[in-house]
């Protein structure tokens, strides 16, 4: 057995107390052995830094890496038909695998070792995340509007026939949903006719859903019942299901959540950026519905470190309860590890034997970081994603002293500027 001691040490545990400890990894089945007072030969140094579990970015578009700061400061339907849909338009399947490329980078910089995308030219994207060495659950976006009834179903059955193929690659770090975009720009005859299909093939559903007026009112007045109730009857929101957003949420809407165990996957940065609104995540949380956290794609966030992304979602949180004591530290660092890992079918998130070896070390040598009252508060208010030192998934060092192993960082970079300069080009 090839074993590999994350040694040095202080440990995140699952009750979010911090121990000095070593974490022993097994590289061949990919899952923490022991914690505690270990030794063994090959070691990664975590000396003066915290060992806490991969995070989870339970919700974005990675290659929109190549769109980030291309169209800023306008809401979400303008942002997306004046400025997104036209430059998508002109995507290729090698853009998004350069783009995706870049985004990975970025997330195992800053500590990210499994994730959610749906997206265009996704065999591009299971390539790019199996060499990533990451975890991630994938869905092809669908969707129907403005596309004739021949182009709409072939749209949903691309995202079938994605999901059903793709489910399990990698050595099962790759699982697959089915995701067709939200709930009005996909019409309710295509919900009735596929999504009894996704069951068939045993693949969740993810969407998004809730995360503007705009998108909330139009339902409301053509069918006389909220998103989530029109939802459950086109036969979405079985346990596994999980959204995007869910900004907007009465509280029936809520209720019905924590019955079905659909999880919400709370995008705080996008929805501060496009004026979204503020999700209610502190009575999502007290209403027992599965939470998890998300940064959306980079062209509305403009990051995907999930760091900042605990640190809105806390300060965002509180506003939206009108209370500081809403969405708490801890809160936050369970919806970004395994409050994620959970909605995505990982387990991850946690740093215990027999979970998944999926970590990160944080260098807690740092003037941002003195002193060290409290590391959990650390990790939600004050520390970055520059912070990490080494980014581990499945027993494999992906990122060692903040040099990625797994691509050509600087090369990516280069590829990636020039083919997002093309692709705009294209698109003017
Ligand atoms: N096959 C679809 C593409 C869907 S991929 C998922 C889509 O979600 C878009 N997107 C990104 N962020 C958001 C958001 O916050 N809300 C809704 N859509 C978003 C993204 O730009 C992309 O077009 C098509 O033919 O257009
Ligand atoms: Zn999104």
């Amino acid at each position: 057995m090839s074993e590999l001691l994350v040694s040095g040490g202080q440990v995140l545990l699952p009750d979010h107390s911090v121990e000095r400890a070593d974490v022993l990894l097994d590289q061949d089945s990919g899952e923490i052995v022991d914690v505690g007072d270990l030794s063994g030969d090959d070691e990664l140094d975590a000396s003066g830094g915290l060992v806490i579990p991969g995070l989870v970015n339970a919700h974005t578009h990675v290659a929109m890496t190549l769109l980030r700061g291309y169209a800023d400061d306008k809401p979400l339907d303008a942002w997306l038909q004046e400025d997104i849909w036209p430059v998508e338009a002109e995507l290729t399947a090698e853009d998004v695998r350069v783009g995706t490329e870049l985004g990975l980078i970025e997330m195992l910089k800053s500590g990210t070792t499994a994730l959610n995308d749906m997206y265009f030219f996704m065999p591009e994207v299971v390539e790019t995340v199996e060499s990533a060495g990451m975890r991630a659950r994938l869905g092809y976006g669908a969707i129907t509007v403005g596309k004739d009834d021949d182009a709409a179903r072939e749209e949903m059955r691309d995202g079938l026939a994605f999901a059903r193929e793709y489910d399990g690659a990698a050595d099962g770090r790759i699982r697959t949903a089915f995701m067709p975009h939200s709930l009005t720009t996909v019409g309710a005859e295509y919900y009735r006719e596929f999504v009894p299909q996704a069951r068939e093939a045993d693949v969740p559903v993810h969407l998004h859903a809730n995360e503007t007026t705009d998108e909330v009112d139009p339902i409301v007045d053509e069918h006389g019942e909220r998103p989530l109730e029109y939802a459950a009857r086109l036969g979405l929101l079985e346990p596994g299901d999980y959204l995007a957003h869910g900004v907007h949420l009465d509280g029936s809407e809520i209720e019905l959540l924590a019955d079905r165990g659909t999880g919400v996957v709370h995008c705080p940065a996008s929805n501060m950026k496009l004026a979204s609104g503020m999700a209610p995540v502190q009575d999502l949380l007290d209403a027992g519905v599965p939470v998890g956290l998300g940064t959306d794609g980079a062209a509305s966030n403009n990051d995907l470190d999930m760091f900042d992304e605990m640190r809105d979602a806390a300060m965002l949180g509180k506003l939206a309860a009108d209370d500081a004591s809403a969405v708490d530290a801890e809160s936050v660092v369970e919806m970004a590890t395994r409050g994620s890992a959970e909605i995505l079918g990982f387990d991850s998130g946690r740093i215990e034997r027999g979970a998944n070896a999926d970590l990160a070390v944080i260098d807690l040598d740092a003037p941002h970081l003195t002193p060290a009252h409290d590391l959990v508060s650390h990790l939600t208010y004050a520390a970055r994603g520059s912070d990490v030192r080494h980014t581990v998934c499945d027993g494999q060092v992906l990122m060692r002293d903040r040099d990625v192993q797994v691509f050509d960082e600087r090369a990516v970079r280069e590829r990636a500027s020039e083919r997002a300069s093309a692709l705009v080009e294209r698109a003017e």
